[in-house]
């Protein structure tokens, strides 16, 4: 075992009486914002719980900073922070009391552990509100306390559960910029868990991909996302003809150009790149029919695709038009 991995587990097995939620699992983590991905039910809670020592594996062994899951939970759990997925904080006291208590539970003496909650809540955004009582805050506050109280104690390594479930958009980006920083800013590894691929794609360095308790891939968020050899392709409706089929037109054009096209969604079009000169043969078609380029790229893979073949990946459009993609349960 390399002496920075994070988390290495070998043949991890976890059988609940009618269904395995772990099979066979053999994964390494280094340090960095690694993304656990998988469908509503593929595992992701049940490999946080075991990896913290707080439910015991069927079979198969695993560490988690050097330490054994088995026999060092305690330890493991001083070094580590968990923020759960479902909302687990207590109405009547505030934010401030209650990242205090948490604190104080991780072991921090009275005076640390009042300076450490102050510092948190500040680094997650919380001021003002930090002194009312929690009943009353937003789902994005609270999801804000939860990260709070898993770094309060400083650990070397945060397991986040869902963190960005509930909040609309502004308040993910905010969620997952706030993540990055946990490791950027602060050098605390992050195991994060989403059903919401687009949203690894643009926070993790690494992405865990399970499926019914398998490990479909583990491996760099870029390789999962390299370039393809297509260009995307989007154009504008003619300015004055308004009964020309933009789209047909430039297809029937490239095509007549020995390119092969093919559609993909609504208005973009999928060109495979030739040579060099594909670019300039798009661009010098479209402005021949009075069209203008409203998109021109080289096309990226999508994590999404790995799903494609299992399980159902469906789209959702996000608030950028673009689209964001949902693993569904
Ligand atoms: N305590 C339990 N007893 C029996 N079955 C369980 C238990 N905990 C989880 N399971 C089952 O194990 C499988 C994996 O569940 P798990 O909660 O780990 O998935 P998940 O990937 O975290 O999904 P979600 O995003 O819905 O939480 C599911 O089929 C679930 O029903």
């Amino acid at each position: 075992m390399n002496v920075s991995t994070v988390i290495k587990t070998d043949g991890l097995t976890k059988r609940f009486p009618r269904v395995t939620a772990l099979d066979q699992l053999t994964v390494e983590v280094q340090p960095g914002v690694v993304g656990l991905v998988g469908a509503n039910g593929a595992g992701k809670s049940t490999l946080i719980k075991i990896l913290l020592g707080l439910a015991p594996a069927t079979s198969g062994t695993g560490r988690v900073l050097g330490l054994d899951i088995a026999t060092e939970g305690p330890a493991i759990r001083e070094r580590v922070g968990y923020m759960p997925e479902h909302d687990c904080l207590p109405p009547d006291v505030s934010a401030t009391e209650f990242v205090v208590h948490m604190a104080r539970m991780a072991g921090l003496p009275a005076a640390a552990a009042r300076e450490r909650t102050a510092d948190t809540l500040r680094h997650v955004g919380l001021y003002e509100e930090r002194y009312r009582p929690m009943g009353g805050y937003s789902t994005g506050m609270k999801q804000r306390v939860k990260l709070a109280q898993a770094l309060v104690h400083d650990p070397q390594l945060v397991l986040l559960d869902e963190p960005t479930n509930g909040l609309d958009p502004v308040g993910r980006d905010d969620m997952l910029a706030l993540i990055r920083r946990v490791y950027t800013d602060f050098g605390i590894s992050v195991l994060v868990t989403t059903h919401l691929l687009g949203e690894l794609e643009r926070t993790c360095d690494h992405l865990v991909v399970i499926d019914g308790g398998r490990l479909l891939r583990s491996s760099s968020t870029a390789s999962f996302t390299e370039v393809t050899q297509l260009l995307a392709v989007e154009v504008t409706d003619h300015p004055e003809d308004l009964s020309l089929d933009a789209d047909a037109a430039v297809r029937e054009r490239l095509t007549a150009a020995g390119l092969t096209v093919q559609p993909d969604g609504s208005r973009v079009l999928l060109v495979e790149i030739r040579d060099e000169d594909t670019y300039d043969t798009v661009r010098d078609t479209v402005a021949d029919l009075g069209l203008g380029l409203v998109r021109l790229e080289q096309r990226r893979h999508r994590v999404a695709e790995i799903f494609t073949d299992d399980t159902d990946a469906i789209n959702d459009t996000d608030r950028t038009g673009g689209t964001a993609d949902v693993l569904a349960s």
